[in-house]
């Protein structure tokens, strides 16, 4: 798992090894890796021309350090103070012993620049660029120069990954010691560009639970369902997929597709898409009936594209075997029957119907989603995936770190995607996966089919997706 952390545990941490080192010893290895950074991505450093944005605080510090390094190799550096008076007393020294200058004019610096050091804030920063940084940042991104945020790209909020004004849009970040939460999460996730951390001591010093984990191939591979000798279709799990009616039925086929490459035993379509259901996909047992006449399953799949159909949302959620609810079944559901519940819920919404469910604005969910997952999760009482550019999951126990899906592209935003998603999640609850562990392999092994599907450019279809997921389980099963 990649992981990322807060800003307060992340200071504690640094406090912990700053009392144990040299003055200044963190921020100098922290400005060695931003400076090696810098001139692999100059190539020749000798004769490079090279512009550091320094803010009041320790982040303009490491970039005056950093600075300093490159004007050692034959850099021309010049600083650019954005809060003069307040610039890192021992790094500005450092930099002008190096050679380096404070610029008369920064935007004539910058309209010739190769590299830009964006270090007004890291960390600390608070509530966007102030006003006075704001042309200059501009400046910044409209130069040829590749620009490298120190720690996180100014004017991101770093625990949240909220973006509360304007911010400065790196083509990489250098983190140390740790992710912070921006890092992983959009808006500012976007803004960060390729990410590269740097290892300054921080790791034994942390706490072992993080604020957020992000899977790589072999902790999917960890979790994903595999039949033994004694497996058979039953003990390998029945998903039933509550879904499609005449208006949509489509979504019927489209969440069976992704339950019958989920790891469920047996795939049980419930609903009116039935007929059609079969035609498509012969291995489907299928009821036209109400869901509690259906038959045994050990999990259920609700909503996707189902209409108005309130009566088998509650009736599904009656039932005493986990449940996920998508799309309409959210629309549908009475917050009730999902806090009375006993055995477990997975809630899979887009931003819209987080929205709804939260009673906010849909850009508010947008604009903030780690804090509307953590609310919905701890409002309804049940595992929670907010689906969208950055797909979270939370538990609702807000002590438990809330995962963050990387494999999310944007080629899946096509319409019906979302329904593969749940049958896909619905077989793996089936399967015997906990709701946090289901949505998260879902979550993954969706993304990763798009991302097979769509490997030449093309556009995708949400049904090319599902034929994608077995070459999407053979990928990390290679791995893991
Ligand atoms: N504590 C340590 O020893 C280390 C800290 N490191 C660096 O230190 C950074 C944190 O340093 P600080 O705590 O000094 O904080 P920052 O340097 O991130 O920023 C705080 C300063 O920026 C100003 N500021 C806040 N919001 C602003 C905004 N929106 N626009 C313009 N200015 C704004 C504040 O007045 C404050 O002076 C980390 O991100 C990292 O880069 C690294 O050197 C590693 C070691
Ligand atoms: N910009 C994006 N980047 C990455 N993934 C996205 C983006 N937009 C949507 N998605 C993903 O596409 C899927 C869309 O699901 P959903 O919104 O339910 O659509 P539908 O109802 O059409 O199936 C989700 O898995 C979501 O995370
Ligand atoms: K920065």
């Amino acid at each position: 798992m990649r992981t990322a952390y807060r800003v307060e545990t992340v200071r504690s941490a640094e406090a912990e090894l700053i009392a144990r080192l040299p003055e200044d010893a963190l921020m100098r290895r922290a400005a060695a890796g931003l400076a090696a950074v810098c001139a692999e991505l100059l190539g020749r450093v000798y004769g490079s021309r090279v512009v550091l944005l320094v803010g009041a605080g320790a982040n303009g510090g490491d970039a005056l350090y950093a600075g300093a390094a490159l004007a050692r190799r034959g850099a021309g550096v010049h600083a650019v103070p954005l809060a003069p008076g307040r610039t890192h007393p021992a790094g500005l020294a450092a930099l002008i012993r190096a050679g380096g200058r404070v610029a008369e004019d920064p935007f004539a610096v910058l309209a010739s620049a190769d590299l830009v050091v964006d270090g007004i804030t890291g960390i600390g920063g608070r509530g966007g660029l102030r006003p006075d940084a704001i042309p200059v940042a501009r400046a910044a991104r409209g130069s040829n120069a590749v620009i490298v945020a120190v720690d996180l790209p100014s004017g991101v909020e770093a625990d949240s990954g909220e973006v509360l004004g304007e911010a400065l849009r790196a083509d990489v970040t250098v983190t140390f010691g740790v992710h912070k939460p921006a890092l992983l999460i959009d808006p500012a996730r976007a803004l960060a560009g390729t990410v590269r951390l740097v290892d300054i001591g921080l790791e034994p010093v942390l706490p072992s639970v993080p604020e957020l984990e992000s899977p790589q191939h072999h902790d999917v591979a960890a979790l994903l369902p595999e039949p033994s000798g004694e497996s058979d279709k039953y003990r390998r799990g029945v998903v039933g997929v509550v879904a499609g009616s005449a208006r949509y039925p489509g979504a019927a086929l489209l969440a069976v597709a992704g339950a019958l490459r989920g790891g469920a035993g047996a795939v049980r379509y419930v609903g009116h898409a039935a007929e059609a259901v079969v035609a498509r996909f012969p291995e489907t047992l299928v009821h036209a009936g109400p869901p509690a006449k259906a038959g045994r399953v050990q999990a259920w799949a609700v909503g996707p594209g189902l209409g108005e159909d309130r009566d088998a949302v509650r009736e599904v959620l009656a039932s005493g075997v986990p449940v996920l609810v998508d799309a309409d079944g959210l629309r549908l559901l009475d917050a009730g029957d999902v806090t009375r519940r006993t055995a477990p819920t997975l809630l899979t919404p887009h931003a819209g119907e987080a929205a709804a469910l939260l009673g906010v604005a849909r850009e508010e969910v947008e604009s903030a989603r780690l804090a509307a997952v953590r609310e919905l999760a701890a409002r309804y009482g049940a595992t929670v995936l907010l689906k969208g550019s950055t797909t979270l999951i939370a538990e609702p126990d807000g002590r438990i770190p809330v995962r963050v899906d990387p494999m999310g592209t944007p080629w899946l935003a096509t319409a019906g995607s979302g329904d593969v998603l749940s049958g896909l999640a619905g077989s793996l609850l089936a399967a015997g996966l906990s709701p946090y562990d289901a949505a998260t392999a879902a979550a993954y092994l969706h993304g990763l089919a798009a991302r097979i599907a769509a490997a030449e450019g093309v556009p995708i279809t949400s049904s090319e997706v599902a034929r994608a997921l077995p070459a999407a389980w053979h990928d990390v099963r290679a791995v893991g």
